[in-house]
């Protein structure tokens, strides 16, 4: 089974009569990449702070690498590393010099490491460069820097690329990629963008309103994003079976409720028509279906994105 890194409980954050996260239920396990989407305000921050312990539940709880006693859950908090809101560097000093300001406050030993995560994010030759001067990318990528230096099994980060531009969003993709790939690194991060996690979420939580609307993986995400001609009849398995004879249709499947879905064939929904009414198929309704992920997240959502 699946070592399960984060999981939360009925998870919910109350300030005053305001409910910011409602009984969420998060679900996160080794080596996945997890994209917490949602609009601005839906509550991502509030649980990533939750997480971190830098704002207390009202309700539920959080397991942490299967801990969930607070002495325990504090140790395994050592195991995570997070950005969380643009982390404060020193404007005067460089790349290296902020880090190892960190480094020392936070008594992790050897400066190795300082090198070894600049490197990793792309920022070992940014020399005497101060960070004042730095492009939001690199800022972004040295606030990376910072919560990699522990070496975390478990990295938050909240809406890293945020404001980026693609140039800078591919740049720092590429990094939490490599970072899963060659270190297991399980990854959290959220974003208000759906498009923003494409390619790199393995999973997906959709919040809105505080609350958990579905938990996908990326793969029967893009299943159901799949385009398709959906076909409603009286038989589903005599519709299969004239189709696949007269028009050599083998990519389909066959749902519940005498549906049929094509997955070929798509720009010819008149001439799947004829054939079924030729082949003595009653066909109730014909309906080309398919969203981008970004109209999926929509109509969960139930409307149009703001912010
Ligand atoms: N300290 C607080 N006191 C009162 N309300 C708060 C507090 N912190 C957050 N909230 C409210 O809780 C809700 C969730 O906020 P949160 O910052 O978690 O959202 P978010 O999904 O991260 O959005 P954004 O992308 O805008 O940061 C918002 O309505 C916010 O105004």
């Amino acid at each position: 089974m699946a070592e399960g890194v984060l999981v939360t409980r009925n998870l919910t954050k109350r300030y005053g009569p305001f409910t910011a996260v409602d009984n969420v239920n998060l679900n996160i396990e080794k080596g996945q990449i997890y994209g917490l989407v949602g609009r601005n305000g839906a509550g991502k921050t509030t649980i990533i702070r939750m997480v971190t312990a830098q704002t207390v539940p009202t309700g539920g709880e959080v397991e942490l690498f299967g801990a969930t006693a607070p002495a325990d859950l504090s140790r395994m908090r050592a195991r995570t590393g997070a950005m969380v809101e643009t982390p404060s560097f020193y404007p005067y000093l460089t790349a290296r010099e902020n880090l190892e300001y960190y480094r020392i406050q936070r008594g992790i030993p050897g400066r190795g490491c300082v090198d070894e995560v600049l490197n990793f994010v792309d920022l070992a030759k940014t020399g005497k460069k101060k960070f004042k001067n730095f492009s939001l990318g690199m800022k972004q990528r040295l606030g990376l820097a910072l919560a990699l230096m522990d070496h975390p099994d478990l990295l938050l980060l909240d809406e890293p690329i945020n404001g980026l531009d693609p140039e800078g969003i591919v740049e720092f993709r590429n990094i939490l990629l490599d970072l899963n790939r060659e270190q297991g690194t399980t990854i959290l991060i959220s974003s208000h963008i759906l498009s923003e996690l494409a390619n790199l979420a393995t999973h997906y939580g959709f919040i809105d309103g505080g609350h958990m609307l579905e938990q996908i993986s990326a793969k029967v995400l893009a299943e159901k994003c799949r385009a398709c001609i959906e076909l409603s009849v009286d038989d589903a398995a005599k519709a299969a079976q004239v189709l696949e004879q007269a028009m050599g249709v083998r990519d389909y499947e066959v749902l519940p409720g005498q549906v049929i879905r094509l997955y070929c064939h798509l720009d010819e929904p008149a001439r799947v028509t004829q054939t079924l009414v030729e082949g003595g198929v009653a066909l109730r309704s014909i309906e080309q279906k398919g969203a981008n992920l970004e109209d999926y997240y929509l109509g969960l959502i139930g409307g149009v994105r703001h912010g």
